[in-house]
């Protein structure tokens, strides 16, 4: 079934039981009904009546398995073994089996897919949004956005739906205890009571300690990820590894004692609430014959239902430390959906993949661009012109503004200011995909994706002659369809980089320093016959180097210092 269809439409009954766990998105809030407007909305497409039915009946039969277990228990007294009750007591707990797996299983999987639809709605957003705005979210936010979050409240899931199973049970179970013993039954309901009364006391404060926990799992993740990434500078050196070492032991411990905290109050809830439902039986033993004068064997049937209704409590109690995780996660979950949803929906409505036009012209006049954050640097006053069939070169120290402008030209980056013309027409502060659509790039922190995505068969076999070209492609396996890029050097993987970026048969292609990694004959034959060999094709090229001993190999080069362009100069063949 496809997700996709269902996210922006009707809720779906994954979805209505998500808003039974108390929805906190703040928008979502406006669209999405209350509990009760979401459990009753639900009965109209008979997903939630479904389940409830089959929680009812397999309360029904949990009750009337003890209830039977009773009867027969005295029975057996006065009559003897029955086998008619015997049959029936195996099949109760056929139809109990089944139906509580039915529900369980139902109910995880309508939620699983209800979130697989919010997981898809928000990575669609991703998609859309530009490179400032994945930057500012970060790289760790998205992960957790769109991937352990989810992890986390999956995991409560089962128990969640279990516990919820519970509550049903003990409602008739308790109201078995009622017909039994009134007294028994109020003794029982108020332990339950207070159970609840003392969670809900306690949840801001539970709340806060799961945030400070998810705190502290965020620096600590940091750390762990500087263990592997850093791994050579910390074996290289004992005085750094010591105190890594130090930092990675303060931050454990800052996460043990969050996540300890918040084990001790639901620890605390736990025993209270366990051994609160001993004392109603130990109650119900020693105390109740001498207050109502009861029965004895009423007091024996009495205590095999208050042991029954041990399971459920218990269940039901240990359900609230499920509940507040799945609510945390919940909750982390809408607020990046949300953020997430309001930086796409800013900018860059366009979502279509537009025709692309032929290029004849690029032209940038007082384009400015400026990072995020306090004192950021900003390319100021750019002007610029690339024609159809150019090397155009950008030379410069470092920082001084050379990616960052290209990205801006890519429209990867807005341009804050300024004009930026193309085929005489003016682009949006951001450009549509069309445009985007000219560019093919190999920036310096590129990627290599597993698969060679938007590659068609003559693509893949454009690939495979660039990748004999670079003399690389006996690094990789028989089928390019797949791509193993951590086998390779850097140098290596650049290469690949540039055979995908090749492979696409975009008009310009973009390249960051791309022959800073490679040996110096490689270096040699990328300027003195790859580039041209590509402008002959009818290229655009636009590339960021150091090269000073090629950059004769250019129609056109320009040098940036401290964000404008302080050289612009032709004809460096002469
Ligand atoms: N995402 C970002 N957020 C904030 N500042 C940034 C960001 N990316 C780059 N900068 C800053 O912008 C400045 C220019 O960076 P840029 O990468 O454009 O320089 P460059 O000329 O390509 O340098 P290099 O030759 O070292 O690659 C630097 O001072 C850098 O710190």
């Amino acid at each position: 079934m496809r997700q996709d269809d269902k996210v922006e439409g009707s809720l779906s009954l994954g979805d209505r039981l998500l808003a039974l766990f108390g929805e906190t998105r703040a928008h979502a809030k406006a669209r999405r009904p209350s509990v009760w407007s979401g459990l009753f909305g639900c009965l109209d497409d008979g997903g939630i009546f479904n389940l409830s039915l089959v929680a009812l009946l397999s309360a029904v039969c949990g009750t009337t398995v003890l209830l039977l277990l009773n009867a027969e228990a005295r029975e057996v007294e006065y009559h003897g073994y029955s086998d008619l009750m015997a049959f029936a007591f195996l099949a109760l707990l056929v139809v109990y089996r089944w139906s509580q797996n039915y529900l369980i299983r139902e109910a995880t999987q309508e939620i699983e897919l209800a979130l697989h639809a919010r997981r898809l709605a928000t990575t669609r957003n991703v998609l859309r949004l530009s490179l400032e705005d994945v930057q500012t979210l970060g790289l760790r936010s998205v992960i957790d956005g769109i991937g352990a979050h989810y992890g986390t409240l999956s995991q409560t899931l089962v128990p969640i739906v279990a516990g919820a199973e519970g509550v049903v049970l003990l409602v008739f179970m308790s109201g078995y205890l009622v017909v039994l013993s009134p007294m028994a039954a109020a003794l029982t309901s108020a332990v339950v009571v207070l159970t609840v009364a003392g969670f809900l006391a306690s949840r801001t404060r539970l709340d806060e300690d799961m945030s400070q926990a998810v705190r502290s799992e965020d620096a600590f993740r940091e750390l762990a990820e500087g263990l592997v990434r850093g791994k050579k500078e910390l074996r290289l050196n004992p005085d750094k590894r010591a105190a890594f070492q130090n930092d990675m032991i303060e931050r454990s411990e800052e996460l043990a004692m969050g996540r300890s905290n918040a084990a001790a109050h639901f620890a605390a809830m736990l025993a209270t609430g366990n051994s609160a439902s001993y004392l109603m039986a130990g109650a119900v033993v020693f105390i109740m014959p001498l207050i109502t004068g009861v029965e004895q064997s009423d007091i024996s049937r009495i205590v095999v239902a208050v042991i029954f209704l041990l399971g459920p409590i218990s269940s039901v109690v240990q359900t609230f430390q499920q509940v507040t995780t799945a609510r945390f996660a919940l909750a982390e979950i809408a607020a990046f959906q949300d953020q997430v949803e309001a930086l796409a929906n800013r900018h860059d409505a366009d979502q279509s993949n537009g025709r692309v036009p032929e290029f004849q012209e690029l032209r940038l006049n007082g384009v400015s661009y400026t990072h995020a954050g306090e004192n950021a640097f900003s390319i100021r006053d750019i002007d610029l012109t690339l024609r159809k069939g150019e090397i155009l070169f950008v030379t410069g120290g470092n920082g001084s503004g050379k990616t960052t402008l290209l990205r801006v030209i890519t429209g990867l980056y807005p341009h804050h200011d300024g004009v930026i013309q193309m085929n005489g027409l003016r682009l949006a502060q951001y450009p549509p995909q069309s445009y985007r659509n000219l560019f093919a790039s190999v920036f310096s922190d590129f990627h290599v994706f597993q698969h060679p995505y938007g590659l068609d068969e003559a693509g893949l076999e454009r690939l495979d002659r660039w990748l004999v070209e670079f003399d690389i492609r006996h690094k990789l396996g028989a089928d390019l369809r797949s791509i193993d890029a951590n086998a390779l050097s850097t140098g290596q993987k650049k290469r690949v980089g540039l055979a995908l970026a090749l492979a696409e048969q975009r008009q310009i292609l973009i390249v960051d320093e791309w022959a800073a990694d490679q040996d110096p004959s490689t270096r040699k034959r990328f300027y003195h016959e790859i580039l041209p060999r590509l402008k002959a094709d009818g290229l655009t090229i636009l590339a960021v180097t150091h090269d000073d001993s090629y950059f004769d190999c250019c129609d056109r080069r320009l040098h940036m210092a401290e964000g404008r362009i302080t050289e612009d100069s032709e004809a460096w063949r002469q």
